[in-house]
Order: structure tokens, then C-alpha cells, then sequence
């Protein structure tokens, strides 16, 4: 069902034109991942009605538990960042996102574990939810319906989401996250209300629209975002905890969908440390030697370059709970601009968008989601098949 062009193949030059020529875009792009990442919005509204069927409620019974487990790999194991994140620091239970097999050792009867896999088949996912009913934790799971997660949830008599399985996991965030993040409601654990669903919904739908395949590179966010990228290495910085949770996802698209390789982190601790490849051969040295009078499109090739993406999180609610006081987030944001302007290393900068936590997620992580598939595109991969992942599962069996 999920099919896309197996076999390496692609060219290293990024063809810029291609990003510009709708029909050549769908023709690159067999699995239509363009428009499984343009479901987003839908991905929200969908699995919101979905969670709402299943009988989550019984996961209050036993009042607030003592840690929250979120148990899966991939992009269904970043669905336990985003709760962390949207629970934020003020959160008055643990939520850890595990991703290997089985649960912490710590885990019983007075915990809940949520197993997360699109697939409904992962290890990890299903020897997290065999693990949580046999140490008697309340168990939820999220995932593909008729899987065997879903018959494991069954005996264990645990809530089970079925999402169904449309698209790749990487291209169903949304759909795996809003179950994680509606369990946890009703737990007590988060706010995210139905208004901050539809918001965020009716965000992911406006950035998909602004960045869809028929609107030209100048005026579109995540075309301009893949050229700028091309035949770089990214850097992505988040400026909070929030914006740091965009930043590896947008490094889990880069790396899968485009095949860069790249470096994300929190801005915080990478100003006490890996701020310093700003100095070095691919930053400010090689900036440095460039030819200033040369024609930027004629690179020389010789030269890889860091690009830095600066992911901001500045438009908090006073009644947001935060790690930091926006200020020192604000300032060290600022000054990493520029530390880069001063090498010379150049920088694209998203700022979030909207009032709740998830809409704020949401605006940093459309268009760079959007933007991995472009430069996927313009390099002639397809953004769905990825044959290193395929030969990886074969080879380990898994
Ligand atoms: O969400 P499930 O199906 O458990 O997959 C978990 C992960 O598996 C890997 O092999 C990849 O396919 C990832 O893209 C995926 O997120």
C-alpha cells in the first residue's frame, strides 16, 4: 500500500528548477509525500475524533499516576517529546519518552505507559505494551488498526487509538501525537483544549497551503528553506524547549526524507559547546577563504558550508510555564545571529506562530517538514522510499 521507488539513485547538484515545475515535482515524487505532509491539519482533526471514541476516561479511574512512559521508536518515539514539551516544565508527574524495547525497570503498577507505533508492529512499541501488562501499568496504545499492538491493547483491556496508516510514520506526526496528547489529558496532565486543536489544525492547513507545489520559490517558505539548504550542512538550533523538539524533528526529516546529514540541538547547551563549529572548517574558515567577488551560484565546490537554521520561539503567553525567562532565550537567539553574520555563515531563521504550546510546535514544524521534501525533490530522492532504512530492517532482521 505504501510504495514509493526502491534503489539509490539521485544527483548531487540540487536542481533548483525542478522546485519550480509542478508536474516535474509530482513526477519525482511517486509516493505523493507532498500531499501526505499537507494532511497534517486533517491528520489533527481526524485523530482528535478518533480518541474521542475510545474510552480514554477509564485512564482517570485510578487518579494521577506516578510517571508517564511513552514507548516508541522513530517519529512515533517524538510524539513522547512533543507531550513532554506540551506539558511542560511545570508538569506535576515525569513524562519520558523510552525507546528501546520494554519499559524502565522502575515501571509498575502506579504508572502509565502509552506504546505509540504507526505500524502497530514495532519491538520497541510492543514489548513496551506486552512489558506494561505484565507489571500491571495502566496501558493506552496508538497505532495502526488490526496490528498487533491493537491485539495486545485488546487483551490487556487497555484503550487502543487506531490511526490509520496512510503514509509513512514520519509523514503521520499528527496523527500519532494528538491521541498521546489527549491521553495525557485526561489524565490531567496537559490543557491542549478543543480550540487549541482547531487552531493548531487550521495552522498546519494555512502552512501547507503557502507552501504547496504550484506556489513559486520566492513566495514559498519551504522551497526557499531547501534551496538556501542545498549542498549545505544544517545546523538546527531550537531557542527553547519547545523550539528544540522542532529542531530534531526537523533533523529526523532532513537526515530520512532528504539524506543530510545534520546537526540540532538546544541553543542553550550549544552555546557551551557546539557553537564552536561556527569557527571551524565548514563555518567561519570556510567562509573566510570564499572569493567575495565570485558568483554565489558558481560555487567552487570545494567548499561544504555550514547553514544555520534558527528555529525561535518568541510569542509566549504570560501564562505559559517556561525553563527560562523569555528574555535570556530572546538574547541568546540574538547572539547566535550574530556569531554567524561575523563568520559569515548564513543563517534562516522560523519564527513561531499562535497562542497555545502545540500551535507554537506546529508553526515550526510545517515548513520545515515541507522543506525536507523539497530538497529530497531537488535532488532527485524520493522523499518516501528510503532503501538504507529498508536494507537496515532486512539486515536486522526487524
Ligand atoms: O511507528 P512505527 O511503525 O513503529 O515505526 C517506527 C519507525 O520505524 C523505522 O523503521 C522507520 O520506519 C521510522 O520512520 C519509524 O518511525
Amino acid at each position: 500500500m505504501i510504495d514509493g521507488t526502491a534503489g539509490v539513485s539521485g544527483r548531487r547538484d540540487a536542481d533548483e528548477a525542478l522546485l519550480d515545475n509542478p508536474a516535474a515535482l509530482a513526477e519525482a515524487d511517486p509516493g505523493d509525500m507532498l500531499r501526505h505532509t499537507a494532511s497534517a491539519g486533517a491528520q489533527v482533526r481526524e485523530s482528535a475524533a478518533l480518541a474521542a471514541e475510545a474510552n480514554l476516561s477509564v485512564l482517570a479511574d485510578d487518579g494521577r499516576p506516578r510517571a508517564v512512559v511513552i514507548a516508541g521508536i522513530g517519529t512515533a518515539g517524538r510524539t513522547g517529546d512533543v507531550l513532554a514539551t506540551v506539558a511542560g516544565p511545570r508538569c506535576p508527574v515525569p513524562v519520558i519518552a523510552h525507546r528501546s524495547a520494554g519499559v524502565p525497570g522502575w515501571v509498575g503498577a502506579a504508572d502509565v505507559v502509552i506504546a505509540v507505533s504507526a505500524s502497530g508492529r514495532s519491538p520497541e512499541a510492543l514489548g513496551a505494551a506486552e512489558a506494561a501488562h505484565r507489571r500491571g501499568a495502566r496501558l493506552v496504545a496508538v497505532g495502526a488498526p488490526d496490528s498487533r499492538l491493537q491485539s495486545i491493547a485488546e487483551q490487556a483491556r487497555a484503550p487502543f487509538i487506531p490511526v490509520p496508516r496512510r503514509a509513512p510514520a514520519r509523514a503521520s506526526l499528527w496523527a500519532l501525537t494528538v491521541p498521546v496528547l489527549l491521553a495525557a489529558r485526561s489524565l490531567g496532565l496537559v490543557k491542549v483544549n478543543e480550540a487549541d486543536l482547531a487552531e493548531t489544525a487550521a495552522r498546519l492547513d494555512a502552512d501547507a497551503d503557502r507552501c504547496r507545489s504550484n506556489a513559486e520559490s520566492f513566495v514559498n517558505p519551504a522551497k526557499s528553506l531547501a534551496l538556501g539548504l542545498a549542498g549545505s550542512i544544517p545546523i538546527v538550533w531550537g531557542s527553547s524547549p519547545l523550539a528544540t523538539v522542532a529542531a530534531r524533528r526537523f533533523g529526523d526529516t532532513l537526515s530520512a526524507n532528504a539524506r543530510y546529514p545534520v546537526v540540532t540541538g538546544a541553543l542553550g547547551e550549544a552555546g557551551r559547546g557546539r557553537v564552536g563549529l561556527l569557527d571551524g572548517v565548514f563555518g567561519g574558515l570556510a567562509e573566510g577563504e570564499r572569493d567575495i567577488f565570485a558568483d554565489p551560484a558558481e560555487d567552487d565546490g570545494d567548499g561544504t558550508r555550514l547553514r544555520l537554521v534558527l528555529l525561535r520561539d518568541g510569542g509566549l503567553n504570560a501564562d505559559d510555564d517556561t525553563d527560562e525567562p523569555l528574555a535570556v532565550e530572546e538574547r541568546r537567539a540574538d547572539a547566535v545571529q550574530t556569531l554567524a553574520e561575523r563568520r559569515g555563515v548564513r543563517c534562516d531563521v522560523v519564527t513561531a506562530e499562535g497562542g497555545s504550546a502545540l500551535e507554537r510546535l506546529a508553526s515550526l514544524i510545517a515548513v520545515p517538514d515541507f522543506a525536507s521534501i523539497y530538497l529530497a525533490l531537488a535532488h532527485g530522492l524520493d522523499p518516501m522510499a528510503v532503501p538504507a532504512i529498508t536494507e537496515m530492517k532486512e539486515l536486522s532482521n526487524q
